[in-house]
């Protein structure tokens, strides 16, 4: 408890004096006056984040906390539970969809086993692991307070290294069968939306599976009664084990003075426990794409950010981390070598700010 105790208490608000500094050089710089959009705000987010105007991302690590739920059991997902420990082991092969980004994208990416339902022996996967996956949220807790606290805390020393070996950004991914339920589940109580609202078919599913989903994700918060205003409680009663390590992952960045970005849905839920814990982790935190699963739009209404991308991407792993890296490179490139208006002789007084 003391690691996420001193880490909560850690973390400052963003450097508003830089993020000044920054907007004063972009409108500065030869475009009209806020024409390059989101790109803008990414370039004094990051100032805000470092306390300097001028940024630059050489190493990038995506950190992907792969675990087991117990609520596989119901039928809510199309795959059997064993896939979650060969698609982790797929991860070390570069077989999967955020190993050919990462690649593709000069990104490092660490493997942790947070709650594989087996024995991962395969070298390469960092062994974090808190169980041998949750338990089934229709029918109790999916673990223990303690559990979910020290599954945090796991996430926390995983970022906490990244950010001690040098990476300038973080990405955050999950593999594990059945977790668009437990984050359907946790968006449901944060938010007090119906499950018909927050859960989606995931990696697949029949009409008639679906509906089964959104029944069991009602019968968690009903037998579960998760207190909204108390995050660890949610995510031990409701989420999982990956869920709680990308949370420690997103305060430890907060932390660190680093920029994380989310990917998808299940990043995106624990983002949401990771700000409702201490809501200046926000100004840390990028995310990356919409994913086409339904509950995520509510994801970053209730998180309050803007994903830079909509790409109709639902894989989940980190795979959209790659690509908001690319696009918060390129911010951060235009911040550093295009001309102002005094460097290139313009007059910058005839422009009209139609902001
Ligand atoms: C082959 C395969 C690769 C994946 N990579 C990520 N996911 C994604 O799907 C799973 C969540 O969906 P659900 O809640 O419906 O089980 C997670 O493992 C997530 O990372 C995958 C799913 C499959 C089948
Ligand atoms: O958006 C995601 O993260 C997602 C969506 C479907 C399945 N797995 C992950």
């Amino acid at each position: 408890m003391e690691l996420l105790k001193n880490t909560l208490a850690s973390i400052k608000p963003a450097d508003e004096d830089a993020k000044k500094k920054a907007k004063e050089r972009l409108d500065n710089l030869t475009k009209p006056i806020g024409s390059l959009g989101v790109l803008e705000e990414i370039v004094i987010k990051m100032a805000g984040i470092t306390g300097n105007i001028h940024n630059k991302i050489d190493k990038r690590n995506i950190i992907v906390m792969c675990a087991d739920n117990g609520v596989v059991e119901e039928g809510v997902s199309a795959c059997p539970q064993y896939f979650t420990k060969i698609l982790t082991e797929n991860l070390i092969k570069g077989y999967t969809g955020v190993s050919v980004l990462s690649k593709l994208t000069g990104t490092d990416v660490t493997t942790v086993d947070i709650g594989v339902n087996g024995d991962i022996t395969l070298k390469g996967v960092l062994n974090k692991k808190i169980n041998y996956g949750t338990k089934n949220i229709t029918k109790g807790p999916a673990m223990t307070r303690d559990e979910a606290i020290r599954a945090i805390e796991a996430g926390i020393e995983v970022a906490d290294s990244s950010c001690k070996k040098g990476y300038d950004i973080l990405g955050t991914g999950e593999m594990g069968i059945g977790n668009t339920t437990t984050s359907g589940a946790v968006l449901s109580i944060f938010s007090g939306l119906n499950p018909d609202a927050t859960c989606g078919k995931g990696a697949g599913l029949t009409d008639e599976q679906f509906e089964h989903k959104k029944e069991a994700v009602e019968k968690a918060i009903e037998i579960n009664k998760p207190d909204k205003n108390d995050p660890i409680d949610v995510i031990s009663k409701v989420g999982g084990f990956d869920i709680a390590g990308m949370c420690g992952c997103f305060l430890s960045a907060a932390k660190n003075r680093k920029p994380i970005v989310i990917d998808g849905l299940i990043s995106s839920a624990a983002a949401l426990c990771a700000v409702r814990l201490n809501s200046l982790a926000k100004e840390y935190i990028f995310p990356s794409h919409l994913s086409k699963e339904p509950g995520a739009i509510y994801m970053m209404k209730e998180i309050g950010l803007k994903p830079m991308l909509d790409l109709e991407m639902r894989l989940g792993e980190g795979s959209g981390c790659p690509l908001a890296f690319q696009v918060i490179e390129a911010a951060l490139y235009v911040m550093d070598h295009m001309a102002t208006f005094e460097e290139s002789t313009l007059d910058k007084d005839v422009l009209i700010d139609i902001r």
